[in-house]
């Protein structure tokens, strides 16, 4: 399957009084046409404006300095904002945390479907408009889709909110979509519900998806590849089986190791000690170092290149070099 969106060495800058944020530093990666690409990593690790770059939003101070983001053989990072303003929502959408942010609380949930598809979607009469609203509201999981239609936001629950939310991004049928942390702001079980929503979504309308979470756990039954970030990089991507049972980074190691497991109930989590680094002054080699278990000198000093721990797998990681366990002998 070809590719439908590749990224290379994005670099993206936030200026801000106290100095710059290097929030992105040099992130590659690709999503295939019909896939799930879980993108993961703490707060802060620049997930969010990873995709904000990606989608031409991102915050006025923040710009990007450096790289490429090809869609469909064009360089997005080109476009004017009145081209990206086309290929937003028509051609790739975002979904974000909160739903009450994306939705307007005085307008009737189906008026903001035809919005949509008014703005964005080929020439329409005011009856299919009408028609595709609902439909997308049936296929988003609402029952009773006609009566919903004439809803206000406030009168629907947090997940159906969601719902609403991700009808708006598919009304024109986007080649990508992208979810930034789609299940934060609800419940468990309505979590779960949203995860099957989108899962059931893709094997219908062949979207190809991005999901940010800072949750490993949930992205097991949905993901086909995962990309682990960590102080505006990349440190691992891999296929979903190959992240849960052959991790190469330390990261990602630790991330595993905070999951909490059903079947383990009672059992300890680690969080992994220490916080995240500055990335006002971030550090010339891993970023990931100053918490890490295994570090060695090297790790302070040179930022890893990607090695291959597998098929479509690879990691910057010192600990995969072939002279590690030997300069880790030494250091003992
Ligand atoms: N508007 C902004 N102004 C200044 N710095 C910002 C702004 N938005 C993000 N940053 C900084 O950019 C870096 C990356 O943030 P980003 O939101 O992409 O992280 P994230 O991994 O998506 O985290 P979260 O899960 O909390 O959204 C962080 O250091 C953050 O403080």
């Amino acid at each position: 399957m070809g590719k439908i969106l590749e990224v290379k060495n994005l670099t993206i800058h936030i200026k801000t009084h106290k100095g710059v944020v290097q929030a992105v530093r040099g992130v590659d990666f690709y999503l295939n046409e019909q896939e799930t690409l879980a993108v993961v990593g703490e707060s802060g690790s620049g997930k969010s404006i990873t995709m904000k770059g990606v989608m031409g939003i991102l915050p006025k101070n923040g710009k990007v300095v450096d790289g490429t983001v090809m869609f469909q053989g064009n360089d997005l990072t080109k476009y004017t904002e009145r081209q990206m303003q086309q290929v937003r929502g028509s051609e790739i959408a975002m979904i974000f945390q909160d739903p009450m942010t994306s939705l307007n609380p005085t307008m009737k949930v189906g008026k903001q479907i035809e919005e949509m598809l008014k703005e964005h979607c080929k020439e329409m009469s005011k009856a299919d408009r009408k028609a595709r609203a609902i439909e997308l509201l049936s296929l988003v999981g609402i029952s009773n889709p006609e009566a919903r239609y004439d809803q206000y936001p406030h009168q629907l629950s947090g997940g159906m909110r969601q719902r609403v939310v991700i009808a708006i991004a598919l009304a024109c049928d986007p080649k990508v979509l992208i979810a930034d942390e789609p299940t934060t702001a609800l419940d468990v079980t309505i979590q779960a519900q949203i995860l099957d929503l989108m899962r059931d979504l893709q094997k219908k309308i062949k979207t190809s998806i991005i999901i940010i979470t800072h949750n490993l756990g949930v992205v097991a039954n949905i993901a086909d590849r995962v990309a682990v970030m960590y102080g505006g990089k990349l440190v691992e991507t891999g296929d979903v089986a190959d992240i849960f049972h052959n991790p190469c980074h330390e990261y990602t190691k630790g991330l595993l190791r905070s999951i909490p497991k059903a079947h383990e109930k009672g059992g300890e989590l680690q969080a992994i000690p220490g916080t995240p680094p500055d990335l006002m002054d971030p550090p010339v080699g891993c970023p990931f170092a100053a918490r890490c278990q295994e570090t060695m000198i090297v790790c302070q000093k040179f930022m890893p290149d990607y090695t291959e721990c597998g098929k479509n797998h690879k990691s910057a990681c010192w600990m995969l070099d072939e002279m590690a366990q030997e300069v880790k002998a030494d250091e003992k």
